[in-house]
Formats: C-alpha cells, sequence, structure tokens
C-alpha cells in the first residue's frame, strides 16, 4: 500500500509545487491524476518515487517512508529517454546491474511489450510507439510493485496511444501493479482508472475524486463514462461560456 500524508513540496526559490495531499492507494489500484497545467502533478510523482525529497509529510510504502529512489517503483516519462548508444535489449536490462538472469529477463519484458524480434535495434531505429514500449518494458523489468506514469502517451498518435492504453491495461491485468497515472487526457484516466483525484489550484491541492465503479476492460466511448466525463469538465472548471 502507498500512503501519502499531509504532503506539501516548496522549492527554494519559493515556489509550492502542491500542498497537503493526502491519498492511500491499495494494491493492484489503478489511479489517476488529473489537473491543469502548473498544479504540481509532476512534482508530486518525483516526490512518490524518491527523486525528489525536499518535501514535508511522509510518503510511506507497506509502512516504510520514500527517503529516496526506492526498488519498489518504476517510472514512465513522457519521452522514453532511451540511452541512443545502447541496443533495445541493453536499455531494458541497464538497470539490473548484477543481475546474472538480466538478459533472460530483458528479453521477457521486450516479448510482454510485443517487441519480440527488435533485441538488436538502437533507439533511432524505433518509431515513438515502439520507442516507449521499450520504456515500459525498462521499468517493468525490475519487477517494482508500484508503476508511477507521467503522461507516457501524451506524444503519441491517437491509434498509437490507443495501443499502448491496452498493453499498460494488460500489464496490470498480469503484473497486479499498481499504478499512479499522472495524464491530461480525461478519455485515457476513465479508461483505465480505478479512482481519478482532481488537482486544483496553483499550488495544487485535491479538489475532488471520482471512483469509477464499473469493471475493466471497458468500453471506449461508453455512455455512463461520457457523463463522468462531462463531470470532470466542470469539476476542472475546464468548460467556457459561449
Ligand atoms: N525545481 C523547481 N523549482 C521551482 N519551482 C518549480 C520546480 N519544479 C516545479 N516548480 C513549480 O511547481 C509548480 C508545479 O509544477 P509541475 O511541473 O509539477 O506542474 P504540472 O501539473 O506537472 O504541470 P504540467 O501539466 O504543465 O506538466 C509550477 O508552478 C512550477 O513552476
Amino acid at each position: 500500500m502507498l500512503a501519502i500524508e499531509n504532503v506539501s513540496r516548496t522549492f527554494s526559490n519559493g515556489e509550492t509545487g502542491f500542498k497537503n495531499i493526502s491519498l492511500s492507494i491499495q494494491k493492484g489500484e489503478i489511479i489517476g491524476i488529473l489537473g491543469t497545467s502548473g498544479c504540481g502533478k509532476s512534482t508530486l510523482l518525483r516526490v512518490l518515487s524518491g527523486l525528489d525529497v525536499g518535501f514535508k509529510g511522509s510518503v510511506l510504502i507497506d509502512g516504510e517512508a520514500v527517503s529516496s529512489v526506492h526498488e519498489k517503483i518504476g517510472m514512465i516519462f513522457q519521452e522514453p529517454r532511451l540511452l541512443p548508444w545502447l541496443k533495445v535489449i541493453e536499455n531494458i536490462s541497464f538497470g539490473l546491474t548484477n543481475d546474472l538472469n538480466k538478459h533472460e529477463k530483458a528479453s521477457k519484458y521486450l516479448e510482454s511489450v510485443g517487441l519480440k524480434g527488435f533485441e538488436n535495434h538502437y533507439p533511432k531505429d524505433l518509431s515513438g510507439g515502439m520507442a516507449q514500449r521499450v520504456a515500459i518494458a525498462r521499468a517493468l523489468v525490475t519487477a517494482p510493485e508500484i508503476l508511477l506514469l507521467d503522461e507516457p502517451f501524451s506524444a503519441l498518435d491517437a491509434f498509437t496511444k490507443m495501443q499502448l492504453q491496452d498493453l499498460l491495461f494488460s500489464i496490470w491485468k498480469q503484473y497486479e501493479s499498481t499504478i499512479l497515472l499522472v495524464t491530461h487526457d480525461i478519455d485515457e484516466a476513465l479508461y483505465l482508472c480505478d479512482r481519478i483525484v482532481i488537482l486544483r489550484g496553483q499550488p495544487g491541492m485535491i479538489y475532488s475524486e471520482i471512483v469509477i465503479d464499473q469493471p475493466k476492460p471497458r468500453a471506449r466511448g461508453d455512455a455512463y463514462l461520457g457523463q463522468l466525463k462531462d463531470k470532470i469538465i466542470h469539476l476542472l472548471d475546464l468548460s467556457t461560456s459561449l
């Protein structure tokens, strides 16, 4: 379980990324974080990942405080961030320094993201969607219990995006990962998440939380999800009066 208790992050220049965030996330839950630009979503993920430890409050994984990068956490960013001089398989196994089975493990996750046969390609020879699949495999190879995703599909075309959303769903089913998904895409959050947390303000605070009590996999374009989308647009204060 991931417990976030009254966490705030203020930077040395006095800027506050977000404040007073408390959330309790159960194993296997998929939580969406939605909020307009600048409300602190990326800052929150950096804090949860252990990359940014200058926060107030507490972040606990299974009761243990996060105070540095944590082996139970895997992170996926908007861009794949692959090492261009390494082959696909080497990019995936990069974090498994002393693991004798690193090649086998990397091959397994390469296959789970649908890239069998691309082991020896270099990042420059991959499409954006393929590169992001490699980034997903690289995050999975250390078998993290919690996956933090920061707008992972926002740079991709609509079709690739849908394919990778389905890939994320199948990974969640297979590995029972706990997932925190920061996204600007309300449809994506409604398609994948059990709960959506809405941040508002600058600094961002939790404004609302919506539970999506619909079994997964869900149908894209479902009428009930459409109603929830309208509600979320309202909660985010995005609707314009014409
Ligand atoms: N290292 C930093 N130093 C100072 N201020 C920062 C730093 N990182 C983030 N901020 C500030 O914290 C606030 C939240 O930024 P953050 O990038 O987390 O927002 P976001 O919700 O992820 O935005 P977006 O949706 O545009 O990616 C912003 O006002 C930003 O300027």
